[in-house]
């Protein structure tokens, strides 16, 4: 029986040092799943609402574990999103906190799981899934709001597309990032690291696509499968009156295009996500006009992970994929529901962590449940590792 009996909520440490919401969810039979909520630094406007953990916490235990406990069953997904959504009343979970909200939703799929004895990524995605992984997509250098006194894009991630499994994808990852270390020695630049564990040195984006270059050369060459690199701009973090800054420097929107396509094509990038603001569907189609027959344009704050936004980009062929994480969204349920419509579309849905994780591996069930063709995790430090692992576990049999 996957009944859910009983739901605990507490705060626990996020891998900035914040407080986080982790939920504990039991059923019936003796099923147990614990997950928990990330948290963004460069979030999208559109994102559903993060409320402080303590307050989360009281707000779920009022509404939502009620309308949970007894009521439903961990087992089928849709019907505990259904109530989490019933029991929160508001369209983007400002009632008991997107945290509070994604945090059972994914403990429940976890003890669904753990009742029918199958490991997360099946339950989730069927006995046809399996199979397939995804090309982790490893930050090795990175800036904007990950870092201070770093680049202006946020972020340089390493895309081991020809590895022959997933293990040899993420170890070659790890390369390029120890490959990038030692060229900044060699240049003299140090560099501490930022969130999610890249390398963020003071140094212009010109110098961070030749670092980037040379290590993903270096470690392609070591290991004899192609590696390609891309990009997480975060535009909207840099759009301001107008313009995009990078520095003392400013690019109008045209500018902007036409710079991230001269990128695309100079340094074969094989992802480009947020290469715009948030809302400017218009220049995100005009980009994917001219370079998405060669590279992925991804939405992540253009999109937010919701079916809506991500409708209104097919509508005006605003980028080829979006990002998904389920916290933008509040559930598993929403965030499925954004994959299908992409893939309906023709679109690439890549998988993602927030800059603020924990040990939760939740998100390595979702790429490989969703076939995703990406998952961003990134790269080396225990928050990410536990993802990239998880991965490897899965591709081994061993989850
Ligand atoms: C992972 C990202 O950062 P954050 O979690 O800060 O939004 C991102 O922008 O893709
Ligand atoms: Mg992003």
């Amino acid at each position: 029986m996957t009944r859910i009996t009983s739901i605990s909520l507490r705060r626990v440490l996020d891998s900035r040092g914040n407080p986080t919401v982790e939920a504990d969810v039991l059923t019936a039979s003796g099923g147990f799943g614990r997950a928990a909520a990330p948290s963004g630094a460069s979030t999208g406007e559109y994102e559903a609402i993060e409320l402080p953990p303590t307050e989360a916490i009281a707000a779920a235990r009022r509404h939502a574990v009620p309308r949970l406990v007894d009521e439903v069953h961990a087992g089928n997904q849709r019907e505990v999103d259904r109530a989490l959504r019933g029991a929160d009343g508001t369209e983007n979970f400002s009632e008991i906190g997107a945290n509070s909200a994604v945090a059972i939703s994914m403990a429940a799929a976890k003890a669904g799981a753990d009742v029918l004895g199958a490991p997360l990524y099946q339950h989730l995605g069927g006995a046809f899934r399996g199979d397939n992984f995804p090309t982790p997509l490893g930050n090795v250098i990175g800036g904007g709001e990950h870092a201070k006194e770093a680049t202006n894009i946020q972020e340089f991630l390493a895309a081991p597309v020809g590895a022959p499994s997933v293990s040899e994808a993420v170890f070659a990852n790890a390369k390029v990032h120890a490959r990038a270390s030692e060229i900044l020695d060699e240049r003299g630049v140090p560099a501490a690291k930022g969130d999610e564990g890249a390398w963020a040195p003071a140094v212009s984006d010109a110098e961070a696509f030749e670092i980037m270059d040379e290590a993903v050369s270096d470690v392609e060459d070591e290991l004899g499968f192609e590696i390609r690199f891309g990009l997480d701009i975060a535009a909207s973090e840099m759009f301001e009156d107008g313009v995009y800054h990078y520095g003392d420097e400013t690019k109008t929107t045209d500018e902007q295009i036409d710079y991230v396509a001269e990128m695309v094509d100079e340094y074969d990038l094989v992802y480009v996500e947020d290469p715009l603001d948030e809302n400017d569907y218009e220049g995100f189609a005009d980009l994917t006009d001219r370079v998405g027959d060669r590279t992925l344009i991804c939405g992540d704050d253009l999109f937010v992970t919701n079916v809506d936004r991500l409708q209104d980009g097919i509508d005006v062929g605003a980028a080829n994929s979006i990002l998904i994480k389920p916290n933008q969204i509040g559930t598993l349920t929403d965030a499925f529901d954004a994959v299908e419509l992409a893939s309906r579309n023709g679109m690439d849905a890549v998988i993602s962590h927030r800059s603020g994780e924990t040990e939760d591996t939740t998100i390595a069930h979702l790429a490989v449940a969703t076939d995703a063709p990406f998952i961003k995790t990134g790269t080396v430090q225990g928050e990410r590792t536990a993802k990239l692992n998880e991965l490897i576990r899965i591709a081994d049999d061993a989850v």
